[in-house]
């Protein structure tokens, strides 16, 4: 009987405010693959929240997949990808870096490569050009990764996290390229010595489980939000609708659109449930943090 690999990979929200383009973390929403060998290479979609009329050429998994090849001088063999997706495309919850990772692991397992966790990361993050996204998609939790002037990226990983969040998901997409476009190329002294002492405190606050604290420092980034805020109607509003309704502190997911609260999980259903009432036409919903990263059968 032909075999069938699964892979899951969870999607990631990026940033959390000030930690531009080096945190992550894992979601609880998956895109899902079934990978079986076949005469000819065939994506079958099963989810509406998956690319349409894309030839297998065009496919994001198939041309990174084949650069994967490329590198490491093999050949992949043809096969059949059946894609099952949780994650809304260009909204700030990762999708594409999820596709990267799925991406490269069908290369491993097909051509054998025994590639580590540290392997998919780095190369994931070469390709998405940021590790935020990708190590949360490899690793699972939380995860803050930089790379240092010697050229070795470096993931700090910390699981369980007992905190909630809620997404905020408006019915538009929005591309990464074109929100980075948003973002000026240089910053004065001053306010960059601000924004990266929000970063610290945000990542200090949250490797101590101080959500309270996390919350205050997630609506306090300099380095993009201040110029993203203009792509997203509301912004403002929603923060401060998502604090009176118990939020302790709401920031843009990734590059957004999406919008994601920080929250006691006491006040999670309630939070999602007056945020629905104000906005009926998005997706309002709680949100669970993956902690297993990419998982494959
Ligand atoms: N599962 C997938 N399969 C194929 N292509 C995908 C998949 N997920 C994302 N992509 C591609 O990535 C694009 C979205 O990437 P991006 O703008 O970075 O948004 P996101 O915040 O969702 O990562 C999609 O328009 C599509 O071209
Ligand atoms: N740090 C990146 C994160 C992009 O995340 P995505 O989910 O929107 O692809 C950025 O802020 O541009």
């Amino acid at each position: 009987m032909t075999k069938t690999w699964s892979i899951s990979v969870p999607g990631s929200t990026a940033n959390l405010g000030p930690g531009f383009d080096s945190i992550g973390l894992a979601l609880g929403l998956y895109l899902k693959l079934d990978v079986t060998l076949q005469p000819q290479w065939q994506f079958v979609h099963h989810s509406e929240h998956l690319p349409v009329d894309v030839t297998v050429e065009e496919h994001l998994i198939y041309k990174i997949a084949q650069q994967v090849a490329h590198y490491y001088n093999v050949v992949i063999p043809n096969c059949r990808i059946d894609l099952y997706s949780e994650l809304p495309l260009a909204r700030g919850l990762g999708s594409s870096a999820s596709a990267i990772v799925a991406a490269i692991e069908v290369v491993n397992l097909l051509c054998h490569l025994q590639l580590t966790d540290y392997d998919k990361c780095l190369l994931a993050s070469q390709f998405e050009g940021h590790p935020d996204n990708a190590s949360a998609s490899v690793y699972g939790g939380l995860t803050i990764g930089a790379t240092l002037p010697d050229g070795k990226l470096h993931i700090i990983n910390e699981k369980n996290l007992h905190a909630s969040f809620a997404i905020i998901i408006p019915n538009f997409e929005l591309k990464t390229a074109e929100a980075r476009l948003a973002l000026p190329n240089s910053y004065d002294k001053g306010y960059a010595v601000h924004a990266s002492a929000y970063a610290n405190m945000l990542t200090a606050a949250l490797l101590k489980h101080d959500y309270a604290l996390a919350g205050q420092f997630m609506e306090a980034d300099c380095f993009h939000e201040p110029f993203r805020a203009k792509l997203i109607p509301d912004y403002e509003k929603i923060r401060q609708l998502a604090k009176s309704f118990g939020a302790y502190g709401t920031s843009i997911s990734g590059a957004g659109p999406t919008m994601i609260s920080l929250v006691d999980p006491a006040k999670v259903s309630s939070l999602v449930a007056q945020l629905q009432k104000h906005y009926p036409h998005y997706e309002i919903k709680a949100v669970s943090i993956d902690d297993d990263g990419i998982v494959t059968k």
